[in-house]
């Protein structure tokens, strides 16, 4: 990406599970554009592999730290450790959702009380709660981004009840950008064609979806994690100062159709 769009800056990169991940094309195209990376994982089990990404992003010594988005202690002394390590920071890429694989197929009536407020807790309240703590630590203004999917616009099959949280999510955009504004902070969602990352293996025959993107989409091609990431250099530069509560879709142009 080069640029350096974003040197001098410093963003908190939230969801990286492996190199798959749409959080880590987002990281490499920030680092691409001279910022200063923190990253957060949710679980243990995902802390070797993101340490050992970041080491490979040259010249970044990046803090990582856990942040279990379904606790508010966790995420709020997460980003107190983010405060007291580096004061200030520029914006927060927000990479996490979650349902339970069983209901992520057949359908959407399948969805019981649990499972639905599991996946609006985890994928659409989560940025809420981060978007609270990280208000702080942005005193030069900043830039929030998060991650959805057409199915939040559309009743798309097997993505069911995702589809209703990333809804949420998209709404939950608007009035997060609707109360930051006047902060100078933005907030904005990119929407994201089809990508093989681990949290697509969750959703039922996604092969069958990826397929028809690359026969019929406008650019008859499946989405990059490294498009994704390009994309949220522009949300996070200046280059976008003008945009906020916005969903941009990085998906071939899928969703004209
Ligand atoms: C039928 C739609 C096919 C295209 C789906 C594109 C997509 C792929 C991955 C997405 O992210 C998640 C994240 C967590 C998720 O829940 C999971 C993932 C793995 C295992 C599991 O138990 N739950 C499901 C999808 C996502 O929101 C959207």
């Amino acid at each position: 990406m080069g640029m350096n769009l974003l040197e001098g800056k410093t963003y908190v990169v939230m969801g990286v599970a492996n190199q798959r991940s749409i959080a880590w094309g987002i990281a490499r195209s920030l680092h691409s554009a001279g910022a200063k990376l923190i990253f957060t994982y949710a679980t243990e089990r995902m802390e070797k592999s993101v340490r050992d990404l970041a080491a490979t992003l040259e010249g970044q010594e990046s803090l990582v730290l856990p942040c279990d988005v379904t606790s508010d202690e966790d995420v709020a002394s997460c980003f107190k450790a983010i405060k007291e390590a580096v004061g200030t920071i520029h914006g927060v890429a927000h990479c996490i959702a979650f349902a339970n694989k069983e209901e992520l197929k057949g359908e959407y009536l399948n969805t019981n009380r649990e499972g639905f407020l599991l996946a609006q807790n985890i994928s659409a309240y989560s940025l809420t709660a981060v978007a609270k703590e990280a208000r702080t630590l942005m005193t030069e203004g900043g830039s929030i981004v998060t991650l959805t999917y057409l199915g939040g616009e559309r009743a798309i099959k097997n993505y069911n009840v995702m589809g209703v949280a990333k809804a949420s999510l998209e709404a939950s955009v608007k009035y997060l950008a609707s109360d930051l504004g006047k902060d100078g902070i933005r907030v904005n969602a990119i929407s994201a064609g089809p990508i093989r990352t681990l949290s697509a293996k969750g959703v039922s025959d996604f092969n069958s979806i990826l397929r028809e993107i690359e026969e019929r989409a406008p650019l008859r091609r499946a989405t990059t994690t490294e498009e994704v990431g390009d994309t949220a250099v522009y949300l996070f530069s200046h280059l976008s100062r003008g945009v906020t509560g916005e969903n941009i879709h990085v998906d071939s142009g899928y969703h004209v159709l």
